[in-house]
């Protein structure tokens, strides 16, 4: 479609000119890509490095010979079946049921050797980056940054975190005048709005304290008070290091007076919420626009220290009107920043997300004044997101480590990582649906206000981002009109322009939309970059219980699926007619994110009706003998998995137990939220009903009574269990294999016919498979029971058990 204010006609000519769109080029970047304000700066700003070890090498071999493994087991297991089912046949199988079910598993164990394909494949070419921040150490290199913090629910998501969390922005090491922190209050409550005013005023001594100091991390609340998740033991050590000398006692000493200062700011805040639960402070969802100056982007404090800007953003919200959730949010503050600081940059933060290390705008802009293979083509860089608070064992794979630390690498190598939402970096003139300098056509015309809305402030601020100007201004009043409910009546916005609607994984539907335009992306890990022990540019929290966990990835399922039934599939979509800006195992890694949760439907039919049938029709009747060529490629797919597996940990770094705790979730969410999100969508398809955005709570729900001799503790949440409807699949699921396996146990014991049956033996080896990855979810179950009962010695029993019983059966057979 249209890409603003540039004529399009003569786009695909330009596409068909650049043949190689996706190879690594060394012609010169265009002019326009430069930022003109860091053309004196040492290069390379970014290094990107391939990886290329052996073990990657074997990792892609590895990969490929699993994939040969597939091809032919399907042949076999096509041309088996087709004779199976044969009518004719006489050894076939002659019942229709038995035929269903046979088709029916070849279906299954297709797709997912196709989604296991689909995962695996875009990661095979990984980069690691680098950064040198020290090229931009003059303060005048650096370009201006506008960030965007999102809340929208005080209950959830407490004040005073968000209020830390802007304190963190506002002393994050950058030049104050260019730093213009906007908070986006989707709750329209006042509680927030006063919160973020006594963040403003303790930040006039917070900031200068951090700066003069040297301190880390920069969010008060994990200064003072933090739980030393990553190392309260490391501060201390880094703190003392620096400070060998005279500095220390007046470190200790500010230290306490910027201390007791806070925890003032803590009650007044504490107290402001508690006033708020009075009854007659209930919020709505009615109420008008406010865009407040907390601190003027270029106002001096009372200590002579310059602060960043900061602005209190509320848009309109009308009762009946869809506000399009945290994309809405995110383009008013697009459109509000645009007519007060217009930075080229943005940076986009939940509310909960912190700057951990002080280093990370630098580190983030670096990627943008670079103009060197991506030169002014990168859109945006996406940062891992990483979680205080996560209880030791990772059990609900709340790190997801195998997607930021293997795939997000992996599609690095590949024009780009996809977008995930808090701790990404963004090009403003990429929001607005310009396409990268490499597509551009020459000629630039006017700013359309039919994609873009009237307001001709910000028609002009368009313009200049466009072009590569300044401009911006400080039209407080404009951007009261820029954030009201109807501004984007009748406009691009959500559809091409800023962050998209129609989805509530807005985040990759975004990144999507830039990359189909030709745009790339970068992902940067800083900690990993500057070595062992560093910090992590970013942190958040996440939910550790496995309620509001397994909403969280209902909510990503389902958003997931909205995006593959729209505009933005990725098989589909292309920018004006141009299908190859976007690299083949991009669009892949994209439909993968789109598809995953159909994995459900097969899944369900493996562990619920499979395992099922033999136990309610009692009869073996279903048995097929496994044959030898059979269990030989079983064997060959588990193994090639497992090498597949190790060779991945052993180039990313990523733990074993990573990968296994992911490998658990995927089955525990795959069974019960993938599930949820198919008939959401379904109905959203048929019937019209809006998938809902359930925010994820960011405080701890008040812990249930503690039982004798198991205290409330730090990860009292991990224990409390609130039933869901999502968790019934699984539940059945788990019965049903603990069941199939105890009548095996059963009959084992009681007859000796049943030992000689291996297709009993394969079928209790699958059940097993399924309690395995199912432990995480039983042990949430079990609540607060699972920490007297240890279930492990249990389950350890069971399985003890079992070995030994089906090592006998196997000798047994080979005897026989
Ligand atoms: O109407 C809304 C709903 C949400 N939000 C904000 O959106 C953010 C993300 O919400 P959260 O409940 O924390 O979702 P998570 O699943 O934890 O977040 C991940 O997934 C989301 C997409 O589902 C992305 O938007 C997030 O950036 C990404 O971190 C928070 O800052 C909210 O305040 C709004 O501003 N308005
Ligand atoms: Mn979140």
């Amino acid at each position: 479609m249209l890409s603003a204010g540039f004529a399009t006609e003569s786009l695909p000519a330009a596409c068909l000119a650049k043949k190689d769109a996706y190879a690594v080029r060394d012609e010169e970047a265009s002019p326009e890509a430069e930022t003109k304000l860091a053309a004196g700066v040492e290069r390379p700003l970014v290094q990107t490095t391939r990886i290329t070890t052996t073990i990657i090498k074997l990792y892609r071999f590895m990969i490929f010979v699993r994939i040969g493994i597939f091809v032919l087991f399907f042949k076999w297991r096509i041309t088996n079946a087709a004779r199976m089912i044969s009518p004719t046949d006489a050894g076939g199988i002659t019942t229709k049921p038995a035929a269903a079910i046979w088709t029916a598993s070849i279906a299954g164990e297709l797709w997912f050797a196709f989604m296991w394909t689909l995962d695996q494949l875009p990661k095979m070419f990984p980069v690691r980056r680098a950064v040198n921040i020290a090229a931009l150490d003059d303060d005048s290199l650096l370009p201006a940054i506008d960030v965007f913090v999102t809340t929208a629910d005080p209950d959830k998501e407490p004040p005073l975190a968000t209020a830390n969390t802007v304190l963190s922005i506002l002393a994050a090491d950058y030049p104050a005048h260019k730093v213009t922190c906007y908070i986006s209050d989707d709750a329209g409550a006042e509680v927030t709005r006063e919160a973020i005013a006594e963040a403003a005023r303790f930040a006039a001594m917070w900031v200068p304290f951090c700066r003069k100091h040297g301190v880390e991390p920069r969010n008060p609340e994990v200064y003072f008070n933090g739980d030393g998740g990553e190392g309260s033991k490391e501060r201390k050590v880094v703190t003392r290091g620096r400070y060998n000398g005279i500095a220390w006692p007046e470190l200790v000493r500010d230290r306490r007076r910027v201390r007791r200062e806070y925890e003032e700011m803590r009650l007044r805040i504490d107290a402001v919420v508690r006033r708020r639960r009075r009854p007659g402070h209930a919020t709505t969802d009615d109420y008008a626009g406010v865009v407040q100056v907390v601190i003027s982007p270029d106002g001096v404090t009372a200590v002579d220290e310059r602060l960043p800007g900061l602005i209190y953003v509320r848009r309109e919200k009308r009762r009946g009107r869809t506000h399009h959730r945290k994309a809405g949010a995110m383009n008013a503050l697009l459109r509000a920043s645009a007519v007060i600081s217009n930075a080229p940059f943005i940076l986009n933060l939940d509310c909960d997300h912190y700057v951990n290390n002080s280093l990370a705008l630098r580190a983030g802009v670096c990627f943008f004044v670079e103009r060197g293979e991506d030169g002014g083509e990168v859109a945006f860089v996406q940062f891992p997101q990483r979680f205080d608070g996560v209880d030791p064992c990772d059990r609900y794979a709340n790190h997801n480590r195998v997607f930021f630390d293997c795939t997000e690498l992996g599609l690095d190598g590949l024009q780009g990582p996809i977008y995930v939402g808090t701790g990404c970096f963004f090009r403003r003139a990429a929001l607005y649906a310009a396409d990268p300098p490499r597509w551009r056509p020459p000629l630039a015309t006017a700013v359309e206000s039919a994609m873009f809305g009237t307001s001709v402030p910000f028609l002009a601020s368009v313009q200049a981002t466009l072009n590569n100007k300044e401009g911006g201004g400080d039209a407080v009043d404009e951007a009261i009109a820029l954030v009201s409910s109807g501004y984007e009546d009748g406009t691009a916005w959500g559809v091409e322009i800023g962050w998209m609607y129609g989805t509530v994984t807005e985040d990759v539907a975004t990144g999507f939309s830039m990359h189909r335009r030709g745009w790339r992306s970068a992902y940067f890990d800083l900690a990993f970059a500057a070595g062992a022990g560093s910090r992590d540019a970013f942190r958040g929290t996440a939910p550790i219980n496995l309620t509001d966990r397994l909403h969280q990835v209902l909510r990503w399922a389902a958003g997931s699926l909205e995006i593959f039934f729209s505009r933005n599939n990725a098989l589909l979509a292309t920018a004006s007619g141009c299908r190859r800006r976007l690299h083949p195992l991009q669009r892949a890694a994209y439909l993968n994110t789109t598809v995953y949760p159909f994995t459900s439907l097969f899944l369900i039919a493996y562990l619920l009706f499979f395992p099922a049938i033999p136990l309610a029709a009692g009869a073996a009747a279903f048995d097929m003998p496994p044959t030898a060529t059979y269990v030989g490629f079983l064997v060959a797919l588990m193994l090639t998995l497992a090498a597949v597996a190790v060779l991945e940990t052993r180039w990313s770094g990523v733990t074993i137990t990573d990968w296994w705790r992911n490998e658990q979730f995927w089955m525990v969410s795959a069974s019960g939220a993938y599930l949820a999100a198919v008939t959401h969508v379904a109905l959203k398809l048929a019937a019209g009903k809006e998938v809902s955005f359930n925010l994820t709570s960011k405080r701890p729900a008040p812990a249930a009574k503690p039982p004798l001799g198991a205290g409330a503790g730090r990860y009292a949440e991990l224990y409390a269990v609130r039933w869901t409807a999502l968790m019934v699949p699984t539940s059945a699921a788990l019965a049903v294999n603990v069941a199939s396996m105890a009548s095996a146990w059963m009959s084992m014991s009681m007859s000796t016919a049943w030992d000689c049956s291996p297709a009993a033996a394969v079928r209790v080896v699958f059940n097993l498979w399924v309690v395995v990855h199912l432990y995480p979810f039983a042990l949430g179950l079990m609540g607060r029971r699972s920490k007297v009962l240890s279930p492990i010695l249990f389950l350890f029993c069971v399985v003890a058990y079992l070995a030994i019983r089906f090592l006998y059966l196997l000798l047994q057979f080979h005897a026989a």
